[in-house]
């Protein structure tokens, strides 16, 4: 194991979105083209000369549910707001369904969520979505409000107004309008928020379908337990960058769970970091990127330090996303740094 990386850091994930081609939409000359929904090369965009998105480059294949995760402030909703046609961005290029954007027919094929949507409270959820219908282009079927509805897990609460609707209801109201037009890719920010366990659940269920069904999901969420289930690859950003891509579970990795006294815990945590990386881990454990548990325990019982419990496990999606998004990892990880 390679002991300079950091915990749960990616083995073979992409570091970067290098696979954009020279073309910029995926194509090198000689090869097939990759079927790809969303693309970006050198996506940027800056607010009074500070970047919230700084060179992203991106390349979402279709029929799959992507997660764009990041800290706050990252750029991700930025993103999502350039690929929309909603801000203009400084540089780069961006594409949809493979056409380049600004796209406006293009759109008609998009579903989005990217803020809490308006509805109008004194109307029932599926009176709201006919109204919206009556805007843009046609509905692409006589049952579109009550599929989207349906979709949505929202059937049994359809004809309520919507001012008795609690915010997860009003969250799967958003979902539904962005759902309305079978859309080919939807792009939902946050679109968990304010949901129970139940509606995550059916959420997770509703969107495996719909990439099962060759629609690309594109969101951004914070509950990375939640993405780690759902997606089937995930970038994450920082600064407005992509800093790691691919499958989840190629993003974490082996580590040693080391459960102490809590009298221990800081001897423990200083001898094993002159070695490993290591990271704390709930009140009582220490997180170390060795996939080994013997020199685990061989280096603190030289030293009379004695572990309750020493067990190899992998990391999560949580624990490689705080690495590749904070320092702190690097502090305790960097076993070439001085000390
Ligand atoms: N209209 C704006 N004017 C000025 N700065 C902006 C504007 N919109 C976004 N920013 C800044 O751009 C950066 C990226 O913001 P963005 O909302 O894209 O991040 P995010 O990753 O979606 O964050 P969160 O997880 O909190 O939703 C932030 O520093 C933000 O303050």
């Amino acid at each position: 194991m390679d002991e300079s990386r950091p915990i749960g850091s990616p083995i073979t994930c992409r570091k970067d979105a290098s696979n954009v081609g020279r073309d910029g939409v995926g194509r090198r000359r000689g090869r097939k083209a990759p079927v790809e929904t969303i693309r970006c090369a050198g996506l940027s965009k800056s607010y009074g000369g500070a970047a919230a998105v700084d060179g992203l480059d991106l390349a979402v294949g279709e029929a799959q549910v992507y997660g764009f995760l990041g800290p706050n402030g990252s750029g991700k909703t930025t993103t999502m707001r350039m690929l929309l046609g909603l801000v203009r961005p400084t540089s780069g290029r961006a594409w949809l369904n493979g056409r380049a954007l600004p796209d406006p027919d293009g759109l008609a094929r998009v579903g989005a969520m990217i803020e809490e949507p308006a509805f109008h409270p004194w109307m029932t959820g599926r009176r709201n979505l006919e109204v919206l219908a009556l805007h843009g282009p046609p509905l692409p079927h006589t049952d579109a409000v009550a599929g989207a509805l349906e979709n949505a897990g929202l059937t049994s609460v359809a004809d309520r107004k919507v001012k008795t609707y609690s915010q997860g209801m009003r969250q799967r109201l958003g979902l539904a309008l962005a759902l309305m037009r079978d859309p080919s890719v939807v792009l939902l920010d946050e679109p968990m928020n304010g949901m129970d366990p139940a509606a995550v659940r059916e959420f997770r269920a509703t969107m495996r379908s719909l990439a099962d069904r060759g629609t690309t999901v594109f969101l951004s969420s914070h509950q990375l337990t939640e993405v780690e289930q759902l997606c089937d690859r995930v970038a994450v950003v920082a600064s407005g960058r992509v800093v790691a891509e691919g499958r989840p579970r190629d993003m974490t990795a082996a580590v040693v769970r080391v459960v102490l006294a809590p009298a221990d815990r800081t001897e423990a945590r200083t001898l094993l970091a002159a070695r490993f990386p290591v990271r704390d881990k709930g009140p009582d454990a220490l997180l170390v990127g060795a996939g080994d548990g013997r020199a685990v325990n061989e280096l603190l019982g030289r030293a009379g330090v004695w572990a309750h419990q020493i067990r190899v496990e992998r990391s999560d999606l949580e624990d490689a996303f705080l690495d590749l998004t904070t320092s702190d990892g690097e502090v305790a990880g960097d076993a070439t740094a001085p000390r």
